[in-house]
């Protein structure tokens, strides 16, 4: 099964037929094989024989065997173990992982087998790993209190390359009854190779060890120095009743894992979350428990807010937390946590990923980014999958669909969190949601796939609430009778978008459609994107009227006397004029139907907010004339009933000159109080000129 299972990986992961194969004798080679293997098969020797074109006329025959003999392959056994130890390992420091990985398997069995009843628990003083340093000595040594090894268990487990005696143990128990249910699921081992990871770092290994199954059997000592042979010795008078020793004489070179606070740093990167107590030089390391192991209700607030303190490394308490377990499409535990703030915020770098996957406690890999896509990048935990398609270093997995598949189900999981968060207590959501937008829109540009779903998690400011957030589903049920579309505004403020000039006709009357005030520009970045909610088109009321008319209904202009407004016959005349004067900044002058207070409003292809973005953008990559090709096709669309129009109007045709300043002036202000960006030295020049003009005036006048 497992050789099959190595085959089918090593070719998903890229190897050839052959080198599957070769990987498959590697870890599977037979008892008798121990120490040795597949000489043959590391030859480099790749070259075929030169092909020689020869004329001859192909006869089908049956192709004739005989002396057919059975052979093992041959393996160099110190070859072999320089390849487990040295090639399947990125990192020296995984060895310190994989004995204490063995440890608890070792304490597992133990504990099984108590409850089992075929073992006592004896004088051992309880389930525990010991390690001690000897920076002097360059020792280091570890001690567990678990099932330890007879001597043919020892000639079997460790004098066997590829054969995992906890795997094994976990066959035999399939077979049999459970006991406590969890004996299954927190046994580590798999590969049968770990233990070798000790010659990456040690010249010489020492195992003492005692089991604990049979009652009074002697000690037994195994020593090898990885070159290819090991020694087996009986012992007595060992210091302990039942366990396992295991001393490392380090090469100079890994002096540093005799260093208490090396080895510390590594027992907590990976081996925090063993379950039994893990001392170094008598001190307690693993004060943490797994509590995404354990049942939800077992768990107090206070563990799940120590274990945010561990996992951000802050005092600020989390907001939201999700402890969530499955078992398809694979067996995961998690524990997720919302952070309540982010580093983002104060313009600072971009949130670490700090979702650490784990595969039976111990740790697989911390920041697991493929996890949960980029722009969940502010939440934290942990994800437990104990079917992981682990590769034999544990430091990756095999099966990227599956990984995919993983990562679909955790982001869908992590997005209902924070939908039921709102459903459970909405204001604290939206205060949330204040600091936290940013991620979740960056989510609506990147995740197609659940739109849906972050567009229920949007808040927006609207204008029937003047303080606090609204869903897009409050917008749609505000929606006046038959209204298409929704509508939006645009400002830095919320002020400023109830200032906006194209809200006029929106406030106007009670009947007129709510407005979105988005007071963020990549809101409309995401309006644009998506297009629509729920069948009914974002439309940004900077627009021309045909496009809100239907939902706007009857207008009734402000006044009707047509004394007071442009005359007729000038209307064409006027336009003209005025978009001569006011030159390319202007396509079109056109007469509104729907302005009663403002003089003129301007709207082209591109709203103000994205014009601002645009500029921004074409600044960054040195553009020195920004706004060049945005105003081309701009509308101005005048008020013919305003007095400065109809003023206007009658200066033009008095003083062209005089008329044609008030003009640029009254553009400026026109892009002014929409936000649309404008140049503004030759704006404050030519506001210079009109006030002297004025001034000059007055006090001919008074004259
Ligand atoms: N401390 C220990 N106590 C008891 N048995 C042990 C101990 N360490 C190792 N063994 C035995 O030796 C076997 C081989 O260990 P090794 O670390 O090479 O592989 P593994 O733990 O089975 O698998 P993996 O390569 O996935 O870690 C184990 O399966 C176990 O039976």
């Amino acid at each position: 099964m497992l050789s099959k299972l190595i085959i089918k990986q090593a070719i998903r992961s890229g190897a050839s037929q052959r080198q599957a194969l070769l990987q498959r004798t590697l870890f599977t080679a037979p008892k008798s094989m121990r120490f040795m293997a597949l000489n043959r098969c590391f030859s480099t020797d790749n070259s075929r024989p030169q092909q020689v074109e020869i004329e001859t006329e192909m006869v089908e025959q049956e192709p004739v065997i005989s002396h057919t003999e059975k052979k093992e392959f041959r393996a160099e056994t110190r070859k072999l173990l320089d390849i487990v130890a040295k090639s399947i390992y990125t990192d020296k420091e995984v060895f310190v992982r994989e004995l204490i990985s063995n440890c608890s398997d070792a304490l597992e069995k133990q504990r099984y087998s108590e409850i089992a009843g075929k073992a006592t628990s004896g004088n051992t003083g309880g389930l525990f790993i010991n390690i001690t340093t000897n920076e002097k000595e360059r020792t280091l040594t570890i001690f567990d209190s678990g099932i330890g090894m007879t001597r043919d268990e020892v000639t079997d487990n460790l004098g066997t390359i590829a054969k995992s005696g906890s795997q094994e143990f976990m066959k035999n128990l399939q077979g049999g009854a459970q006991v406590d249910g969890q004996a299954l699921d927190s046994i580590i081992g798999q590969f049968g190779v770990g233990f070798y990871s000790t010659f990456i770092v040690a010249d010489s290994v020492e195992v003492f060890t005692k089991s604990g199954l049979e009652g009074g059997a002697k000690g037994v000592r195994w020593v090898s120095d990885g070159s290819g042979d090991y020694e087996v010795s009986t012992v007595e008078n060992l210091d302990f009743e039942r366990g396992t020793k295991i001393v490392l004489k380090l090469k100079p070179e890994s002096r540093e894992f005799s260093r208490e606070s090396e080895v510390e740093k590594i027992v907590k990167k990976f081996s925090l979350f063993i379950n039994y107590p893990i001392k170094l030089n008598g001190q307690l390391v693993n004060n943490l428990q797994a509590i995404w192991y354990r049942e939800k209700r077992d768990v107090t607030e206070d563990e799940y807010e120590r274990f945010f303190e561990h996992l951000g490394n802050t005092k600020v308490p989390y907001k939201f937390k999700l402890h969530y377990s499955t078992d398809v499409p694979l067996t995961i535990k998690a524990v997720f946590y919302v952070p309540s703030t982010h580093q983002e915020k104060m313009g600072m770098t971009q949130e670490t990923p700090n979702l650490h996957l784990y595969c039976r406690k111990v740790l697989i890999k911390e920041g697991a980014t493929e996890l949960l896509p980029s722009y969940l990048r502010f939440i934290k935990g942990v994800v437990d999958c104990e079917d992981l398609p682990l590769n034999i270093s544990r430091e990756t997995y095999q099966d990227s669909a599956l990984i995919s598949k993983l990562r679909n189900v955790i982001t869908r999981r992590v997005l209902k969190m924070l939908e039921d968060e709102i459903k459970r207590d909405s204001d604290r959501y939206d205060n949330w949601f204040e600091t936290f937008n940013h991620f979740l829109k960056e989510g609506l540009m990147m995740d197609s796939e659940n739109k849906e779903s972050l567009l229920r998690l949007m808040r927006y400011s609207a204008t029937f609430k003047e303080k606090g957030f609204i869903s897009l589903d409050e917008y749609v049920k505000k929606m006046k009778a038959g209204q298409q579309k929704i509508y939006y505004v645009t400002a830095q403020t919320r002020e400023g978008a109830i200032n906006n000039p194209f809200m006029e006709p929106f406030k106007n009357s009670e009947d007129a459609p709510p407005v979105l005030i988005l007071t963020n520009n990549i809101d409309e970045v995401c309006f644009n994107q998506i297009g629509e909610y729920k069948g009914h088109k974002f439309v940004n009321i900077e627009t021309s009227y045909d496009e809100i008319s239907k939902d706007l209904g009857v207008q009734q202009p402000s006044s009707t006397d047509s004394a007071n407004s442009l005359p007729e016959e000038d209307v064409t005349t006027f336009s003209l004029w005025l978009k001569s004067e006011l030159g390319s900044s202007v396509g079109k002058v056109s007469i509104s139907k729907r302005l009663k207070d403002q003089p003129a409003i301007i709207f082209g292809q591109m709203s103000s907010s994205m014009r601002m973005v645009m500029q921004m953008m074409e600044q960054q990559q040195g553009s020195t004339n920004p706004n060049s090709d945005m105003n081309k096709n701009n509308t101005l669309e005048i008020n013919p009933k305003h007095p400065i129009i109809v003023k206007l109007n009658e200066l033009r045709k008095k003083d062209p000159k005089r008329a044609g300043m008030i003009a640029g002036q009254l553009m400026d202000n026109v892009m002014l109080s929409t936000g649309i960006p404008f140049n503004l030295h030759d704006s404050v020049s030519r506001n210079f000129k009109v006030m002297n003009d004025y001034l000059n005036a007055v006090s001919v006048k008074k004259l």
